[in-house]
């Protein structure tokens, strides 16, 4: 679904992502992982089309991004880390402005049920200034499925919100994925990676370190140390 051939990116003289590859496959959640700065809000901008690798190239169902950004964007929804939000309008109001960007026009009534997907139909009338903090997580990532996108890409779509909120987003992450949605997720919660990813990729210094499964990292290290939990493997993948 999405490959990635050997994609640099330069600001300045810096190199933050260097010679990256990496297949995602349909329907399956990829977790983006790696400490702060190691590149992956920037691998998921270059994913979004927002801005572009310095080498190499990105295919979303073999349509190169740079070159066919117009008809890649059909297929890609994007959850930034930031909420990109209109405070003084309402859910609805919020909904309608976004979904002016999308091809074709999209009526009310399947807003409401992207509202509804999220369980924020409640709050259809209220301004988001006055959603919670986690009400405007799910607004955020309703926005971002409007047009009904294969590839999802969430930039720490979770982070400082209620537990149940995030437990409920991670539930409905999960069911995007059974319905043949492609995820890619960026967090530095160790319970959702566990919960979520089906395969995740270690970003660090803009390098890829490791790319598979939990039980793969498992494998690989087994000779070292036998029988580590997964977040004994996941705490030596991300610190070593
Ligand atoms: N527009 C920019 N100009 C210059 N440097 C940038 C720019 N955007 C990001 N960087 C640098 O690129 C590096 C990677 O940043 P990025 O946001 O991709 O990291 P990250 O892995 O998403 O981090 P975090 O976990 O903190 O979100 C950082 O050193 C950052 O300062």
């Amino acid at each position: 679904m999405i490959t990635i051939s050997r994609i640099s990116k330069q600001f300045g003289k810096k190199a933050i992502l260097q010679d990256v590859s990496l297949e995602i496959k349909k329907g399956e959640v990829f977790g983006l992982l790696g400490p702060n700065g190691a590149g992956k809000s920037t691998l998921l901008s270059i994913l979004a089309t927002i801005s572009q690798p310095s080498t190499g190239s990105v295919t979303v169902k073999q349509l190169d991004l740079v070159k066919q950004k117009k008809q890649a964007r059909q297929l890609i929804g994007y959850v930034p880390q930031d909420i990109s939000l209109w405070e003084d309008m309402t859910v609805k109001e919020n909904l309608v402005f976004w979904s002016k960007f999308t091809k074709g026009k999209v009526s009310n009534k399947k807003l409401f049920k992207i509202c509804q997907t999220v369980h924020l139909e409640e709050k259809w009338t209220e301004k988001v200034s006055k959603l919670s903090g986690g009400m405007k997580r799910k607004l955020n990532i309703a926005v971002a499925l409007i047009h009904d996108p294969d590839v999802l890409l969430m930039d720490e779509p979770t982070v400082g919100i209620d537990l149940q909120s995030k437990l409920e987003i991670n539930q409905y992450i999960k069911k995007l994925s059974e319905k043949g949605k492609t995820i890619v997720y960026t967090t530095h919660d160790m319970s959702e990676i566990l919960f979520l990813c089906d395969r995740i990729g270690v970003l660090k210094q803009g390098k890829i370190h490791f790319i598979g499964t939990i039980n793969d990292a498992k494998d690989m290290m087994k000779e070292q140390t036998p029988l580590q939990t997964d977040e004994q493997v996941m705490y030596r993948l991300l610190n070593e």
